[in-house]
């Protein structure tokens, strides 16, 4: 079952300074219920403006976007907020975790702001924090944990609600080789046991050899997409080869190999 439809989205930059930029230029894709699909492309060649619009925090120029069905520029401000909140989920390179509360405060905040009562919320609680592995850092702060721990509480706040999709912006953009493996290996077990359907846009070749499918974007423009097998070594050089084959910024690639 297709959840999310992108149809024809091209999306025009204006701005007084400058001349108007085509971040993305009649860009079609989409994903199936259960997916965990990539989308990577050197600098500036639009992901994150992809990922921006089809998590709704943005709208195309032109072009529909399209979720179960639902044509997303239908919905008035409130509901787009409503569904925002409800369907999605984000997970980000810089945890966006509020340091002044505690782990297990910062992963129910999306509850608190849907008023579920509070005993429901200590449940789902327990039950994210123990898919994630990080029961024992509920009453932590931020500061007291490590960067991969942090990052499994973002994700934890990401899937408390339940969401049809999650989205991830360089998840293992801010994490050291260990965390990397931790978070990509996490977000597989959502995938594979939950069927969670995930969009994550990255840089890092080790974290999308965990994709199922990965979507290369060049000049706003879909490249190519390649499909991974049954070994992620392989994957992991096909992706390579695209890389190169794509150009861009080599300094973007980490040096991460699958074990
Ligand atoms: N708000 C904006 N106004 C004008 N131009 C923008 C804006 N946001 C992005 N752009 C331009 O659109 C193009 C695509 O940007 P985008 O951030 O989507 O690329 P990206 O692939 O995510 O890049 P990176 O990998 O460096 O994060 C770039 O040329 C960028 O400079």
């Amino acid at each position: 079952m297709t959840i999310l439809q992108a149809n024809s989205i091209t999306k025009i930059y204006r701005s007084s300074q400058s001349a108007a930029h085509r971040a993305l230029d009649n860009f079609s894709l989409s994903i199936e219920k259960g997916e965990f699909v990539g989308v990577m492309g050197p600098s500036g060649s639009g992901k994150t403006t992809l990922l921006n619009i089809l998590a709704t925090i943005d709208q195309p120029t032109t072009g529909e976007v399209l979720v179960e069905g639902k044509n997303l520029s239908q919905l008035s401000k409130k509901e787009l907020a409503l569904f925002r909140r409800r369907k999605l989920g984000f997970v980000f390179q810089d945890f966006n975790l509020l340091d002044t509360l505690t782990i297990g405060e910062n992963i129910i905040l999306p509850l608190t702001l849907d008023k579920i009562p509070v005993k429901e919320m200590e449940q789902r609680l327990q039950t994210v924090a123990s898919t994630l592995g990080i029961e024992g850092i509920l009453d932590k702060r931020t500061y007291e944990v490590s960067g991969g721990q942090q990052q499994r509480a973002a994700i934890a706040r990401a899937i408390i609600h339940e969401p049809l999709l999650i989205f991830a912006d360089e998840p293992t953009g801010n994490l050291d080789s260990k965390s990397s493996k931790d978070v990509m290996e996490t977000l597989t077990a959502l995938h594979q046991e939950k069927n969670v359907s995930i969009m994550m846009v990255t840089h890092d070749p080790f974290a999308a050899s965990y994709c199922e499918r990965i979507i290369f974007i060049k000049d706003g423009k879909w490249f190519t997409e390649i499909r991974r097998g049954h070994n992620r070594q392989a994957f992991f050089q096909d992706i390579l080869d695209m890389l190169s084959l794509l150009g861009g910024n080599v300094n973007d690639i980490s040096t991460i190999r699958p074990s």
